[in-house]
């Protein structure tokens, strides 16, 4: 199954938008796991476990693994286990990657082939070329960076390009151009709700990747209002840090869980909200 119809299902069957973000942060771990040598791999497994049945998605942080002495393997070994355990639940590796054509290659093995995810996050700045060897998979998710969470977001998405900002001529493009497979996604900041509105006007019922909720402000309500799809769907609404670390003791995969539900829960009652 390709990833659009894999996530097309998952969120129907759990009836989920929560998309659970993977950035273990050592410095953040709870005590129980000091002593573990394989601490990476064992606490976002156990976070995995505890938060599947919430998710429409699970997306790990490349640079979270990458940082550290045998992250990338326990990233691998991660995506396996999800594969395995939970094979429903589409793992989306959020690495931006954007190359010229040869080095995108190389990009395109290492997520799809060396990690088996479902969808990459990538960067349109360097043109279709660039993006060509991820599209040219069609059984995977490419999901571009659109207008992104940060405040200097502004700084270039939001330049005028001929009539238009430049993130909207990226949807139109992408939409129009780039997805003869179907295996197009957008990431959209939940801090910038009223854009993606717009960006949903352009992009029909593409799927949307939405981080900055919680820690980065943005809100639950009006990122649905704005970029439900007319069946109450079409977003994978991302949280890392508000589920991973929602406890610091022994408990932590518990609370991550109920972290998880609640999310779900609220996201749940603002698409009941708007029909
Ligand atoms: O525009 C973007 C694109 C990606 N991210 C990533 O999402 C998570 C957000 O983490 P929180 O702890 O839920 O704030 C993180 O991995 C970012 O690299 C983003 O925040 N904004």
């Amino acid at each position: 199954m390709n990833f659009v119809d894999k996530l097309r299902s998952r969120w129907r069957e759990a009836d989920s938008l929560v998309c659970v973000g993977l950035d273990p942060d050592p410095a953040r771990f709870p005590e129980t796991l000091l002593d573990e040598p394989d601490a990476l791999f064992v606490f976002c497994r156990d976070i995995v476990d505890a938060t599947a049945e919430f998710a429409c998605a699970f997306k790990p942080q490349i640079a979270y693994f990458a940082a550290h002495n045998g992250g990338e393997q326990a990233l691998q070994r991660l995506i396996a286990h999800v594969a395995a355990a939970h094979p429903d639940v589409p793992v989306v590796l959020d690495a931006k990657r954007g190359d010229i054509g040869s080095t995108a290659e190389q990009y395109a093995a290492e997520a799809f082939d060396r990690f088996g995810a479902d969808a990459v996050t990538l960067n349109p700045y360097m043109g279709r070329d660039s993006a060509d060897p991820f599209l040219r998979r069609g059984d995977r998710g490419c999901i571009f960076l659109c207008h992104t969470s940060n405040p200097g977001a502004r700084d270039f998405q939001e330049l005028d390009v001929g009539g238009e900002p430049l993130y909207q001529r990226i949807a139109r493009a992408i939409a129009a151009d780039w997805n003869d497979a179907g295996n197009c996604g957008l990431v959209l900041g939940a801090t910038f709700p009223e854009e993606l509105g717009v960006i949903r006007g352009i992009v029909g019922d593409m799927p949307l990747l939405i981080p900055g909720i919680g820690a980065q402000g943005g809100d639950v309500e009006a990122v649905v209002r704005h970029g439900a799809t007319a069946d109450g769907t079409g977003l994978m609404i991302n949280s890392s840090r508000g589920i991973l670390y929602a406890s610091s003791g022994p408990d932590y995969a518990a609370a991550a869980a109920e972290a998880a539900r609640a999310l779900r829960d609220t996201v749940n009652l603002c698409r009941q909200a708007r029909r």
